[in-house]
């Protein structure tokens, strides 16, 4: 076992659709407390199964976990339902920033929060909520389906926020956004993390998720071909030709198995290393 804190972790984890498809190959993936780590890969690649897998939302795509289990903190998750997920602090982001687009943002960002009980609890979410984005608080009567596309997306990680999660989902919130609103959401992503709340971000856009995470693991064909920390595969010239496009995929270069080009990093070093800078 890990002695450094993982607030959630992906243990071999084989995934597939009917009898046909298989989506996740023993995928392991962790996400140590506090880090934000993101996953990369082509479409197909298996990025949205591994985030239903995580959220419990797989069975409402006819998805199946074959093998492998999914922890929360010690606790296993793997197979139970969204619901409960949720109540274990897993709230993940939808694709497409699913908002109610004939709520108004206030009402959107009440139905994240309905799980919370405690009104002080809830009305502190909000204000967190509209601290990060002040945009949906000068909106916040407005209907939420007239807001920009960046916006929405603003409200959908907002409503996601007002359940106060102990891990964040993410799927592909740069998706057909303005390089500016890319940026602002990057910037976010950032100061969530910074507050204390670990994050998966799926992301096709390399550049983006490099620039965020701490951690990357990059998906082919269901399996982790390579992880590491993101500075570190920033800068490797596997990921670079992959995103540039012109490379080989690196399923190709690894002979069998998921044999990363960098070494597997250990996350329980870095942890270390982190709380003597901290302290
Ligand atoms: N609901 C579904 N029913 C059947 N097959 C599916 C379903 N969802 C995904 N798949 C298949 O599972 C595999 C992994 O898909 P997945 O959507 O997880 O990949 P992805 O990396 O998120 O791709 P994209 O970036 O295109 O969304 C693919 O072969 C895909 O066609």
């Amino acid at each position: 076992m890990s002695a450094s804190p993982l607030a959630l972790k992906v243990a071999d984890v084989s995934a597939r659709y009917g009898r046909a498809v298989s989506a996740l190959d023993r995928a392991a993936l962790e996400i140590p407390e506090g880090a934000v780590v993101a996953v990369l890969g082509n479409n197909g690649a298996g990025k949205t199964t591994l985030l239903r897998v995580m959220s419990g939302t797989h069975r409402l795509h006819g998805g199946e976990i074959t093998g492998g289990q999914v922890f929360v903190g010690e606790t296993p998750i793997g197979g139970l339902n969204p619901r409960k997920i949720v109540a274990h602090g897993v709230i993940q982001v939808p694709e497409g920033r699913r908002i109610f687009s004939r709520l108004t943002v206030e009402e959107n960002l009440r139905v994240g929060g309905i799980r919370t009980r405690d009104r002080r609890s809830a009305a502190e979410a909000r204000a967190r909520v509209f601290d990060l984005f002040p945009i949906l608080a000068d909106r916040r009567h407005q209907r939420a389906g007239l807001m920009s596309g960046g916006e929405q997306q603003m409200l959908a990680i907002g409503r996601a926020l007002m359940a106060s999660p102990r891990v964040l989902l993410l799927d592909e919130p740069s998706l057909g956004l303005a390089p500016l609103v890319v940026e602002q959401i990057a910037h976010v992503i950032t100061e969530i993390n910074r507050q204390g709340t670990s994050v998966l971000l799926v992301e096709q856009n390399a550049e983006v998720a490099l620039g965020v995470a701490t951690h990357a693991y990059v998906l082919e064909l269901g399996r982790v071909v390579l992880s590491g920390p993101a500075s570190e595969l920033r800068n490797s010239p596997a990921i670079r030709q992959l995103y540039l496009g012109d490379g080989a995929p690196l399923g190709d270069e690894v002979a069998d198995g998921p044999r990363p080009v960098l070494a597997p990093w250990d996350f329980t070093a870095a942890a270390r290393t982190r709380s003597r800078k901290a302290s």
